[in-house]
């Protein structure tokens, strides 16, 4: 099976640093499954105890500012990496059939890492996480149609408090890590099985 995986040779059109972008986003991906487990370690998902067992990774845990600072700034390189990814699928055409469910299935991507973002930021239950949650969820909230249902649901009541902290917490370990793996499994496939595209 990895001869199999190994053996692929990347086509000539594609040995370029624009089809990099997907490659690192993955890469950065791994960095914050590894740092995170790190994280959760020592994190405690209550109001009561979750800045402060923050605070502890900071200034008491080996190497827990670093590895704070590592899943942070890795964190914001996954955003710009998936974004300049989809240029590069914008730029060469890629999105064009028969690649159109790929395109889809990366969309949902996109939406899941700003999903991690946005459950990740409340964790350390700050003044910045806390408003930056008020202000995400109103505007879900301002959604037409479902607007007050996803409001009930992402804040898990009718305004933030420790149900909050916890729902953001299983979805920022559990929920959304399984939805992206099962997701970029799918699109990987579906790279092996269409082959790379064309280019220009
Ligand atoms: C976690 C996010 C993502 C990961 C890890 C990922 C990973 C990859 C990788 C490794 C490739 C192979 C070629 C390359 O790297 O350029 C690829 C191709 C592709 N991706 Fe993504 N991707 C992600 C998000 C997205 C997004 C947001 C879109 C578009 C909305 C997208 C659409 C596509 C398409 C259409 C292809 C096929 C391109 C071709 O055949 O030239 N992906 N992806
Ligand atoms: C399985 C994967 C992951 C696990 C187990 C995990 C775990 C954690 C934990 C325990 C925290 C709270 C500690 C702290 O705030 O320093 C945290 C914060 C955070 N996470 Fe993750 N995480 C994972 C993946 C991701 C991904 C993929 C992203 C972004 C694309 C991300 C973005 C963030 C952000 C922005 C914070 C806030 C950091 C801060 O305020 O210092 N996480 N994560």
């Amino acid at each position: 099976m990895f001869k199999e995986l190994g053996s692929h040779p990347v086509p000539k059109h594609a040995r370029s640093y624009m089809y990099c972008f997907g490659g690192i986003t993955f890469l950065l991906f791994l960095i914050q499954v590894i740092t995170g487990i790190l994280l959760a370690i020592y994190y405690k998902p209550t109001p009561e105890l979750a800045y402060e067992s923050v605070m502890f990774i900071e200034q008491d845990v080996w190497m827990g500012a670093a590895i704070r600072s590592i899943h942070n700034v890795a964190a914001n390189l996954m955003v710009i990496a998936v974004l300049m990814h989809m240029f590069r699928v914008i730029y060469t055409g890629s999105y064009k059939p028969p690649r159109q469910l790929n395109w889809i299935i990366g969309a949902c991507l996109l939406i899941i890492v700003l999903a991690f973002c946005f459950t990740g930021y409340l964790l350390p239950w700050d003044q910045l996480g806390y408003w930056a949650a008020v202000i995400g969820t109103k505007i879900m909230g301002s959604l037409p149609w479902l607007g007050e249902q996803l409001l009930l649901l992402s804040q898990a009541g009718s305004k933030i408090t420790g149900y909050t902290l916890t729902r953001f917490y299983a979805l920022h370990i559990v929920i959304l890590p399984v939805v992206a793996i099962v997701s970029m499994v799918i699109h990987f496939l579906m790279i092996r099985k269409q082959g790379i595209s064309g280019g220009l």
